[in-house]
């Protein structure tokens, strides 16, 4: 069906689809609706709960249970292998049902983002086709769509007209870079180029094009495909790596306990069973169950209270750990509903007629480009002039489009002369003008000081060019006239001055990187509370501003501008700044650059809030390649002040502080992104256009505020679903919280079942018997896992999300030794303290009381372990209890509840007296005093 009527000219496939290019009537569309079905998006197939659960035992943790199971069936130990097998199914099914619910919930979040399509409808046969926008589930094959940058290909499309189309293919070919689209009519095999499928984004042109396949008929459907996956979130690295530490010990246990039982005690292979209780008892087999239910919640609650849509569940994590936030400026910080100010000409006086060049340009180019709507603008000079374009016939137009900064209109000028009408950024339109160097820098300097005063800044020129048939390209936008500037007030967006300030608390570091002035930038920052540390400008050298999807790193030249540089107020200064950028592209000016190491230098290791991480080089291709030496138009002089250390190039970001790189093209913003990334920090990213997509994929976290354009929601892993930026906050702080509960779960778990297992080994070789058979080992198991459940609904103290969690595996590993350590040490001292008190029948040489000692032991530090670690402070505040201290105090009544009940006998355990209890209180306290003692020590 998808192929099918595509082939052959463009009526033809018109009329097999039985449309036109006006587009179906309402009643067509209605019927074709209910034949054919909803367009709905290919959603991943749901996989069944059974499915769900086999996919589980790839966990390693579960992985590892599983051959733990299946070796104690293989040697006959049948309880073991019991306990185990259900252990894991357990497991399996909790997080089966986790996902499911996760699933749920996150699909009915998605509703609050889906997307809507601009399609011709009629409301019958005579009537005119009016655009409409609709829900995309309810394109149907024959509609007339309109495409637009920013747009995602709602269906399979055959295209009907287009203006330098480009769209980006990933979703279905994996490549990112834009591929060229356009109507003509060919015959197969290049049919293709006049086909845009499903998922695709267009990343700049415009065109109509009537839906030929949709739902499951499109390409993207029947390719099986989902959004390409991403790699793991940074949270997932650290908990992945301090899991395989334990899958090592895990697996390491076995031979160990077998070995050493037979050197020292002369066992042999029955203590098989015991070896792999004791190899469990280390698993924190509930981890995928807790990570899932943990996620889940805090996305469900997000979404309720501050509508916040997270559409990629890990995603929550990586939000919770990031450090750094860059974030662009025009409709993110900014309303983008632009006002003009003011129209001047090249003296700096007030010219109206500069105004009226400007709008014209703006009308013949929505027209010629055939773009559904304005940008904004445009659409502010056209509310000013409302008979914009009305004096010309419109000829030709060359449109704004990523990392291009400038739009071109040609109209039918006098005596069949064509008249180009080119505006754009100053630095953009000064460089294709026909002035001395020194007027032009004069010019710059007028813009830069219009910029400073916080406006969006377009400078207009023009060209009178013999008529001719030939098509323009952007290389006739050359030898132009200086007509002058127009200026634009773009309010701040609501809550944005407090959303930073949230920002700042929670000790995240912004940057913003903007396709604007910098002077125009820094002052929007200035206006919103933050001082810029620095302010740079990201310049493409012009010959390839055009073409930004060839550039390469060295294309950018980064040149870097003194904080004061473009400061407020100080124009000599300002005019200084802009007059260097523009130098270092075009008159080998010199490009200031900072010291800097090469980024990825020292990631990890600069990882963390105190870390020097922001005094690593931004790095990666940007920062090392822009730097040291002649690159492209510039020259970068070494020796600036960075911490990096090494030659220069303009990627040092500071440790602290606000940097401004403006002028960035599309792939400058995701080059810095990745230059941070490497330096080792976890970074967020805050855009909503279509220059925005590559820095949203590049981000660990890519949010997209509400009003962003489709593709940069679909690119997002976060989603504003209300215009308050205050909602990121939020959105940072529910992540940290769910990260912090899990990293407590590991915490607790961990430390508690390694003092387990080295007390049991200790005993092991020091007692005649086991110190517990492995089905007690592994019923404590069960009764500690089903209480860490807590920690999937419990509060952390809010002194815990003041921070962003970072789970260091060496650090964590360090911490869980060492309460492992006096865990085990608290065991054997108990043993120690009862063995000499207690003698008699019920004396602790009797095996059935030492393993009723001992599990009741285990359970009641296990509840100390849990109470002290999570909920001390909560507790010693005199606050009541969370969910995690009740699920202690539970265990505890368990420990103490279970060896004299009929479920203790046959588990092989008998009652305690009561001496045994009255020491183990003692005993209970000295080691809840160790542990607070060397709690509050980790935390100083
Ligand atoms: N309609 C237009 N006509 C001419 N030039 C334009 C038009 N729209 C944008 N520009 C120029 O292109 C520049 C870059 O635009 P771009 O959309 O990349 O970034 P931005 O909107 O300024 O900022 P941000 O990256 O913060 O969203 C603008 O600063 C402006 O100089």
């Amino acid at each position: 069906m998808a192929s099918e009527p595509v082939t052959g000219t463009s009526l033809q496939v018109l009329r097999r689809l039985e449309t036109g290019p006006r587009g179906l009537t309402d009643a067509e569309a209605a019927g074709r609706l209910a034949a054919h079905g909803e367009n709905s998006p290919p959603s991943v197939r749901t996989p069944s709960v059974l499915r769900r659960g086999l996919a589980g035992l790839r966990d390693p943790f579960t992985a590892v249970l599983l051959t733990l199971g299946l070796v104690s069936a293989f040697v006959a130990s049948w309880g073991t292998a019991t306990v185990i097998l259900a252990l894991v199914a357990v497991s399996c099914v909790l997080r089966a049902a986790g996902e499911r619910r996760a699933d749920r919930s996150l699909a009915a979040l998605r509703e609050l983002v889906t997307g809507t399509a601009t399609v011709l409808r009629r409301t019958d046969g005579a009537a005119a086709p009016r655009t409409h926008e609709v829900p995309v589930a309810d394109l149907v094959p024959g509609d007339v769509v309109r495409l637009c940058p920013g747009d995602l290909v709602p269906a399979d499309v055959r295209l009907l007209r287009s203006r330098a189309l480009t769209v980006r293919e990933d979703t279905l070919t994996g490549e990112s870079a834009p591929v060229p689209k356009e109507a003509a009519d060919r015959p197969e095999p290049d049919a293709e180029s006049a086909l845009c499928f499903q998922g695709s984004a267009v990343v700049a042109g415009s065109a109509t094009a009537v839906v030929v396949a949709t739902g499951p008929h499109t390409r993207f459907a029947a390719a099986g495909r989902t959004a390409p996956p991403r790699g793991p979130s940074a949270f997932d690295r650290s908990v992945h790596g301090i899991a395989w530490v334990l899958v090592r010990f895990m697996l390491l246990t076995p031979p160990l306990v077998l070995m050493a039982g037979a050197a020292v005690r002369g066992r042999g292979l029955e203590t098989l069973p015991f070896a792999v209780a004791v190899a469990v008892g280390l698993t924190p087999e509930m981890l995928p169950v807790i990570v899932t239910t943990c996620l889940a919640r805090s996305a469900a609650l997000l979404a309720r209270t501050r509508r916040v849509v997270v559409r990629r569940l890990p995603a929550l994590h990586d939000l919770g750990a990031i450090d750094v936030l860059c974030v662009d400026k025009t409709g993110t910080l900014t309303q983008d509903r632009p006002v003009v100010a003011r129209s001047l000409g090249p003296d700096g006086r007030d010219d109206p007629e500069v105004l009226r060049w400007a709008a014209a340009g703006a009308w013949w180019t929505l027209q010629l480009a055939e773009l559904p709507a304005p940008d904004a603008l445009d659409e502010a000079l056209l509310d000013l002039v409302q008979d914009a374009g009305e004096e010309y016939d419109g000829l030709a137009a060359l449109p704004v489009a990523p990392g291009r900064r400038l739009a071109t209109a040609v109209v039918a000028g006098r005596l069949g002369h064509h008249l180009l009408i080119t505006k754009g950024a100053a630095e953009d339109v000064l460089e294709r003008c026909e002035l001395p160097a020194a007027e032009r820098a004069r010019l710059l300097a007028l813009a830069a000081r219009e910029a400073e005063s916080g406006q969006r800044v377009l400078a207009v020129a023009t060209a009178d060019r013999p008529g001719r048939t030939r098509p323009y390209t952007p290389a006739d936008e050359r030898g132009l006239t200086f007509r002058g500037l127009v200026t634009f007030h773009d309010e701040i967006a609501p809550g944005a001055a407090e959303s930073l300030r949230t920002l700042a608390g929670l000790g995240i570091q912004v940057h913003l990187l903007t396709g604007d002035h910098p002077a125009t930038a820094a002052r929007v920052c200035r206006e919103l509370g933050l001082e810029p540390a620095d302010i740079r400008t990201a310049t493409a050298p012009p010959d390839k501003a055009p073409h930004t999807t060839d550039s390469t790193p060295a294309d950018t030249t980064v040149t870097r501008l003194g904080a004061d540089e473009a400061g407020e107020g100080d124009s000599g200064a300002g005019e200084a700044g802009v007059g260097e950028s523009w130098a270092g592209g075009t008159v080998g000016g010199e490009t200031r650059a900072g010291a800097a190491g090469v980024g990825g230098a020292g990631a990890g290791e600069t990882r963390g809030g105190e870390s020097s991480a922001g005094d690593a080089a931004v790095g990666g291709s940007w920062a090392g390649e822009a730097g040291g030496g002649e690159t492209g138009a510039g020259v970068a002089r070494g020796g600036g002040s960075g911490a990096g250390g090494a030659d220069g190039s303009g990627g040092v970001f500071p440790a602290e502080g606000t940097v401004v790189v403006a002028r960035c093209t599309p792939e400058d913003k995701a080059r810095v992104i990745a230059g941070l990334r490497a330096a080792g920090h976890t970074v967020g990213f805050l855009g909503d256009g279509v220059n925005d997509i590559a820095a949203l994929l590049a981000a660990d976290v890519g949010i997209a505020p509400r009003g962003a354009v489709a593709v940069a929601r679909e690119s997002a892993d976060v989603v504003l679903a209300e215009k308050d930026l205050t909602a990121i906050g939020h959105a940072v702080t529910a992540g940290r919280r769910s990260s912090a509960n899990i990293a407590a779960y590991l915490r607790v778990t961990l430390s508690s079942n390694l003092g387990n297992v080295l007390a049991m080994l200790a005993a092991g070789l020091l007692l005649p018997f086991l110190p517990m058979l492995p089905v007690q080992v592994l019923a404590q198991n069960l009764c500690f896992d089903a209480a860490q459940l807590a920690f999937a609904h419990d509060r952390p103290a809010p002194r815990e999300l003041r921070r962003p969690t970072v789970l260091r595996p060496p650090a964590f590993l360090r911490f869980i030794t060492g309460f492992g350590v006096l865990n085990a040490f608290a065991d054997l001292a108990t043993f120690g303290v009862l063995a000499l008190a207690l003698d008699g029948p019920d004396a602790l040489d009797d095996e059935a009381v030492f393993h009723s000692a001992w599990f009741t032991e285990n359970l009641l530090t296990q509840a100390l372990v849990m109470l002290l670690l999570r909920d001390g402070r909560r507790l010693a505040r005199g606050g009541r209890p969370g969910p995690v201290g009740w699920a202690a105090v539970l265990l505890a009544v368990v420990g103490l509840a279970v060896p004299p009940s009929p479920l203790g006998a046959a588990l092989g355990m008998t009652a305690l007296p009561a001496a045994y209890h009255l020491l183990l209180a003692a005993v209970l306290g000295l080691y809840a005093l160790a542990l607070t003692v060397a709690k509050v020590r980790s935390e100083v």
